[in-house]
């Protein structure tokens, strides 16, 4: 079929329409640059994000719907980053600050994606039940040494362990505490109340971690009674909907301390790490390295190796120079 020729005035007709809504478009952008001009940039911090979309909070605690500019990096919950308001209780992300901390977990393709940022304390969760694993423990620790964060064992479900059974079951963990690593007993059937971990958590931002079943939501929904009222002020602040709760959301605890929870961070795990950074995450062992009498000790059957002498004399348990052998194991 002959393509049909515009005539001119349905040419004339297009361009009048395209330099109407290219002068619609300027004066808009014009309105926002002006407004961007007045409103000095602030400081927030993102409490969730949700795609391009982000909830954040700003120093005087107000939660402003963002975007952010495309070339300033992915901004995550828990970012401190330089935002503007550009009307309508928008804003937008110009800059985001550097991290002092962040947690990230390795993607499909094995890249690590961050998750969280400045969080500082790492609430390792384990109970009776499911069987406690001192090799995901230490995985744990090891994570949390090498982000630079606090960590603090939490033994929950402590109900669960006879009275008669409690000292060998507590034993089993006190090389934990030698290592200066707090430990906290909860029971949320015998103490609801949960004071010994409110009290840690304080003037902190935490996360809670651990395998499913040792009571991590219970102790989120405890810790967070306003929980769903929280979501509610983020959703109606950012209209970005309910469904943003399965997003990584920091939270305020009822002292304004700090609670991170993410269903998918819950149950992270250590990904490829080097050797050397490998060392640098078990505190005991850190300061052996180096000194076995073969600089390749492989720590296993070689003679005067410092590493196996620390655990003959007890200065170190077998069970974390076994976890720290396995995972050397696999990052050759
Ligand atoms: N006996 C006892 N049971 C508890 C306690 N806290 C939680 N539970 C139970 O333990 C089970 C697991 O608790 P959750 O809070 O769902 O565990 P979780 O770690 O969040 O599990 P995932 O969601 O799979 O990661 C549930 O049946 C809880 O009711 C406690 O203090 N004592
Ligand atoms: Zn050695």
């Amino acid at each position: 079929m002959p393509r049909r020729r515009l005539s001119e005035r349905q040419i004339e007709r297009i361009r009048t329409i395209q330099d109407r809504r290219r002068q619609r478009l300027a004066d808009r952008t014009e309105a926002v640059l002006a407004e961007l001009e007045e409103a000095p940039p602030e400081a927030g911090t993102v409490v969730v994000r949700h795609g391009a979309n982000l909830a954040v909070e700003d120093e005087a605690g107000k939660v402003w719907h963002c975007l952010a500019r495309q070339n300033i990096g992915e901004p995550v919950c828990g970012d401190r980053v330089v935002w503007q308001p550009i009307g309508s209780g928008r804003g937008l992300v110009t800059a985001l600050m550097a991290r002092r901390t962040v947690l990230s977990r390795p993607d499909f393709a094995g890249r690590d994606k961050p998750l969280a940022a400045n969080l500082d304390q790492l609430v390792i969760v384990l109970a009776p039940r499911p069987e406690p694993s001192p090799y995901l423990l230490d995985q744990y620790l090891v994570a949390a040494e090498l982000i630079g964060v606090r960590a603090l064992i939490a033994v929950a479900k402590t109900d669960l362990v006879d009275e008669t059974e409690r000292p060998a079951f507590e034993q089993r963990f006190a090389h934990y505490g030698a290592l200066g690593y707090p430990l906290l007993w909860l029971s949320l059937r015998r103490d609801a109340t949960l004071a010994s971990l409110a009290a840690a958590l304080h003037g902190h931002t935490s996360i809670l971690v651990g395998q499913s079943g040792v009571g991590k939501s219970s102790l989120v929904k405890a810790l967070l009674p306003d929980r769903e009222i929280q979501i509610g002020r983020l959703s109606a602040a950012t209209g970005l909907g309910r469904h943003t709760t399965s997003a990584t959301t920091r939270y305020r605890l009822a002292d304004g301390s700090f609670l991170i929870d993410s269903p998918g961070v819950r149950s992270f795990r250590l990904g490829a790490i080097d050797p050397a950074d490998l060392a640098r995450g078990f505190r005991e062992l850190a300061s052996l390295i180096g000194h076995c009498r073969f600089s390749d000790c492989r720590h296993d059957r070689e003679p005067d190796c410092a590493l196996k002498a620390a655990v003959a004399d007890g200065r170190v348990h077998p069970e974390r120079l076994a976890t720290f052998l396995h995972l050397l194991g696999s990052c050759r």
